[in-house]
């Protein structure tokens, strides 16, 4: 299970100030609780691990056996919260290099319907024409047009390639319960489908079939994913002390720095599968925290790949940022640094140490700089790579939103403001119903 220190943060914000939240962090977790606060229609995620049901997983399970079983290609169609959570954990826990390896266990899982990119769909199309493809197609709405674009194209292609019957056996969707337009089609074509529930916000969907099926498909234990968020909503529950609750302490600590001016939070990490979580993680903060003109910033670096460019700025720029670093305790493999008799780059003073070794000194080398930089820092260890670990981290993550949304004195379930960008689109393309708009928005060109 992961673990949580900040001692790193009390050079620049003191320790009684953090353990000083108790009592408004227990307001927000009653809130959370009773349903007592803003966006309370949308707080299904909160006890959702430990409400999936055996025979749920098992359903989820064995749709994707059927993908498994038919597809070389698995296409995840979805955008924001209906694509980053699955994109996270398959690619914190797959092999690096998963989709060149000759001998495949699983799919390869390619993501599409989060941009409109037409160079990047019709590539897409052009790698699919010899591939016995299927499409897992998301979208709480329904009807987000990134992923209906996407699908459109997807859909006729897997129809017109493998005929309409295996289409229907290889196409699933992933939506609401009645209403939109991806239920309207799936029903209509006897799609399988799973529902998305009313009152899970898209960025805390990972654990319903949004990330659960393509998790699954991708080959890896969903079982173990839920039991790990399961353990981490016992950790983090409403009757664990202040003292002894990560989601808690981390809440409260990052509201402390924000207060103190430090409005820029950078998610590190040292190990490129965590990539994904990163981006999962600044939806999940952004679009709960950003709002009413406040808000921490969410950010991310990958290093050491990103000491090499950023690295600069995080050292020496404008004193307004903390570090939260998603620190890997054990690595999966064993590599040592070979000795060399010339030694011409002059590293034979790591011969024979591990590479996780040079990264952990890497590390704890940034940490002590940083923090030397004006930096605060806090580091969730994160022991392992395993489904159970990034299923007790995600949940982690969650549950830590809601508490510090509510301490923000936001409402941390909306997300009004990305309606505007929508509006001014359709508008511009002359979707019907937006008369008024487009004769508006043409005024202002
Ligand atoms: O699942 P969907 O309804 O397609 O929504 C996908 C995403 O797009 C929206 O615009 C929201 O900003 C996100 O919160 C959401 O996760």
């Amino acid at each position: 299970m992961i673990s949580l220190n900040i001692e790193k943060t009390f050079g620049f914000i003191s320790k009684e100030k953090v353990f000083a939240y108790e009592a408004e962090v227990k307001a927000a977790q009653e809130m959370l609780e009773k349903g007592t606060g803003k966006g309370n229609d949308f707080l299904g995620w909160l006890h959702l691990p430990s409400s999936i049901t055996k025979e749920h997983l098992a359903d989820l399970n064995a749709t994707a056996k059927v993908l498994r079983d038919n597809c070389e290609v698995v296409i995840v169609a979805g955008i924001g919260g209906s694509y980053l959570g699955a994109r996270a954990v398959i690619e914190a826990l797959s092999n690096s290099f998963t989709w060149l390896q000759e001998k495949k266990t699983a799919p390869v899982m390619i993501y599409a319907g989060h941009n409109i990119s037409e160079d990047y769909l019709y590539e897409l199309t052009e790698y699919l024409k010899d591939k016995k493809f299927g499409v897992i197609n998301i979208s709480k709405s329904g009807t987000t047009t990134e992923t209906a674009l996407a699908f459109r194209l997807l859909k006729k292609q897997c129809e017109d390639q493998r005929g309409k019957e295996t289409a229907k056996q290889v196409i699933v969707a992933v939506t609401d319960a009645k209403k939109g337009a991806a239920r309207v089609t799936a029903d209509k074509e006897g799609y399988k489908t799973f529902i998305i529930p009313d009152n899970v916000g898209g960025r805390f969907s990972v654990l319903t079939p949004v990330g659960l099926l393509p998790i699954a498909v991708a080959g890896f234990d969903i079982d173990k994913l839920v039991a790990g968020a399961a353990d981490m909503e016992k950790a983090c529950g409403a009757d664990v002390p202040f003292a002894e609750n990560p989601a808690a302490i981390y809440a409260a600590t990052r509201n402390e720095l924000y207060r103190n001016g430090k409005k820029i939070e950078i998610l590190v990490n040292f190990c490129p599968k965590l990539h994904y979580v990163s981006e999962w993680w600044k939806q999940l903060y952004g679009e709960s925290e950003g709002k009413d003109n406040k808000g921490i910033f969410p950010a991310s670096v990958d290093f050491s790949t990103d000491l090499h460019s950023m690295g600069q700025w995080i050292q020496e720029g404008e004193r307004s940022i903390f570090e939260t670093v998603i620190s890997l305790d054990k690595v999966d493999h064993k590599l040592e640094v070979p000795s060399d008799e010339a030694n011409l780059d002059g590293l034979n003073f790591l011969a024979g140490k591990r590479v996780d070794e040079v990264n952990k000194m890497a590390e704890l080398g940034t940490q002590l700089a940083h923090v030397d930089g004006g930096v605060p820092n806090m580091r969730i260890v994160l022991p392992s790579l395993s489904e159970y670990n990034i299923g007790g981290l995600l949940y982690f993550f969650e549950k830590a939103c809601g508490i510090s949304g509510y301490l923000l004195g936001v409402n941390p379930f909306n997300q009004p403001g990305v309606e505007a960008y929508k509006k001014n689109m359709f508008a511009l393309l002359d979707k019907p119903g937006y008369e008024e708009e487009s004769k508006a928005i043409r005024a202002k060109l």
